[in-house]
């Protein structure tokens, strides 16, 4: 089949690399010129696993393309994929710009039946906004044509997201016609050879389950973080606790881990915007909002333990800190932990010397050159003459850290670990004062 991805981003180029990857001819569209002339060398500007491996493999075996332009993309495929961000707006709601830009340039350059699948991340009814803005570059045009508009959420996570792509629990569709879904069809049979995974709805209905996988999701992790926050101070342990609920299948073990609250480009915005949504409708959704301040709260649990411990007048002290990533396997920082717990001791006085496997380019970028910052290049350079250890992403190399070489590089042998990756007593065993989420500190 030929398919065309507007947008390169997470979603667009693992989407057009995945289905190139199964036999397909993919165009992949990016205003972004940077972007296309370093895809066009097979060569990726973000890290994600796999990725970079599938772009090359497809571009040599010429099933996969890049362009800048517009006419072309649009002209290429019959399935017109639209995978561009939708950023939070000022007040919250999803920022339709990139979406109806693109849906805008469909209509301006179509000459054909095409189908076009939002893969965005978009509130309800933004199919019939797709539909409308290219209803009206056809009839600027003044040309008459058939074409359909569908929804396709994506729900791959950063960090496995060719995996998930390849290997999707469900593919979600929202149709209004036997065309889309037949095609659609056609185009995920490589992926669902297992089992049907195949889920066929309404278009609103496929628009909302994007939102409320989110929504879930992140209302785990807050619930998880207020019930550690609540376990520590009862003497309990949330890992127990965890494994405890965990075993119940109609609970289940994924998305219950405590720590330093959710980050990323999605659950944070994502939350925001339904929430948004449904004010306008006026329907309150208190859970989210609760869900919202939680995280908010929980991403400076290590600060409140750590201002505790060393008093609010952190001037003259420096940090070490694991991890900068919103999580591991990636180098995005968008609404990172990190962030928060950097900025806050910043605005208290302390240096931090950090370290992550992958996102020290990105903090480079984010930050600058600044003298309260230093990106060092190990995790152990990271914790020579440090006031305490900070572990905010769970990178698999911080999981096994030899204890007493942390206790000698340390100034003072402290470690805040929020994410919980040890036993207490065998940190303590070594000589360090540890904190962690929702245990007993000491
Ligand atoms: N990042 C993720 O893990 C996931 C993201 N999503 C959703 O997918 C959507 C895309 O997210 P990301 O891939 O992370 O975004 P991104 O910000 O990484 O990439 C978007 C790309 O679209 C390009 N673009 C914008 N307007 C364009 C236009 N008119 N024509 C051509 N290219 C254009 C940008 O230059 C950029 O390269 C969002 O709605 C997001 O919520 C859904 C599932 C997972
Ligand atoms: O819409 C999206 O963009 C995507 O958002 C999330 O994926 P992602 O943000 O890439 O990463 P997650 O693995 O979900 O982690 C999100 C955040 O939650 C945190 N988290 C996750 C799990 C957990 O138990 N506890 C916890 O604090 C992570 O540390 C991270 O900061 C969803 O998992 C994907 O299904 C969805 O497609």
């Amino acid at each position: 089949m030929k398919i065309s991805v507007i947008g390169t981003g997470y979603v667009g180029l693992v989407t057009g690399s995945c289905l190139a990857e199964v036999g397909n001819n993919v165009l992949c569209l990016d205003l972004d010129a940077a972007k296309i002339e370093a895809l066009n060398a097979s060569s990726i500007t973000i890290f994600e696993p796999g990725l970079q491996e599938l772009v090359r493999t497809n571009v040599a075996a010429g099933r996969l393309h890049f362009t800048t332009s517009v006419q072309e993309a649009v002209a290429f495929g019959q399935i017109q994929f639209i995978a561009v961000g939708t950023p939070p707006d000022e007040d919250g709601s999803a920022d339709m710009q990139y979406v109806l830009a693109a849906a805008r340039s469909i209509g301006l350059h179509m000459v054909e039946e095409k189908l076009v699948v939002n893969k965005s991340t978009v509130p309800v009814g933004t199919a019939e906004r797709v539909r409308a803005a290219i209803a009206e570059e056809l009839a600027t045009r003044d040309v008459q044509l058939t074409w359909h508009v569908a929804s396709n959420p994506e729900f791959l996570k950063e960090g496995a997201a060719v995996e998930d792509f390849m290997r999707p629990d469900r593919i979600v569709i929202g149709t209004d016609s036997d065309f889309a879904t037949d095609l659609l069809r056609e185009l995920y049979v490589p992926f669902q050879r297992n089992h049907e995974r195949l889920v066929v709805m309404d278009i609103a209905s496929a628009e909302l389950t994007k939102y409320a996988a989110n929504a879930m999701l992140a209302t785990r992790i807050s619930f998880m973080n207020e019930l550690a926050n609540l376990a520590e101070k009862l003497g309990a342990d949330i890992e127990q606790v965890r494994r405890g609920i965990g075993s119940d299948q109609r609970i289940g073990y994924h998305f219950l881990y405590a720590g330093t609250g959710y980050g990323g480009s999605c659950f944070p915005k994502d939350v925001q915007a339904l929430q948004r949504t449904a004010q306008q409708v006026g329907v309150p959704l208190r859970v989210l909002e609760a869900v919202e301040a939680t995280n908010n709260a929980q991403k400076l649990v290590l600060v409140e333990k750590l201002v505790a411990r060393f008093g609010e007048n952190l001037r003259g002290k420096r940090f070490a800190m694991w991890g900068l990533a919103f999580k591991p396997n990636t180098d995005d920082m968008r609404a990172a932990p990190s962030r928060a717990i950097m900025e806050r001791l910043w605005a208290l006085g302390a240096t931090v010397q950090a370290y992550d496997p992958v996102a020290m380019d990105e903090a480079r970028r984010l930050y600058g050159d600044r003298a309260d910052l230093q990106l060092v290049n190990s995790p152990m350079d990271a914790l020579k003459g440090a006031d305490a250890l900070l572990i905010v992403t769970e990178w698999k190399p911080f999981k096994s850290p030899d204890f007493a070489l942390m206790k000698q590089l340390l100034n003072q042998p402290v470690v805040f670990d929020g994410r919980n990756l040890y036993d207490p007593a065998r940190v303590r065993a070594a000589g360090l004062e540890y904190f962690s989420v929702g245990r007993a500190d000491a």
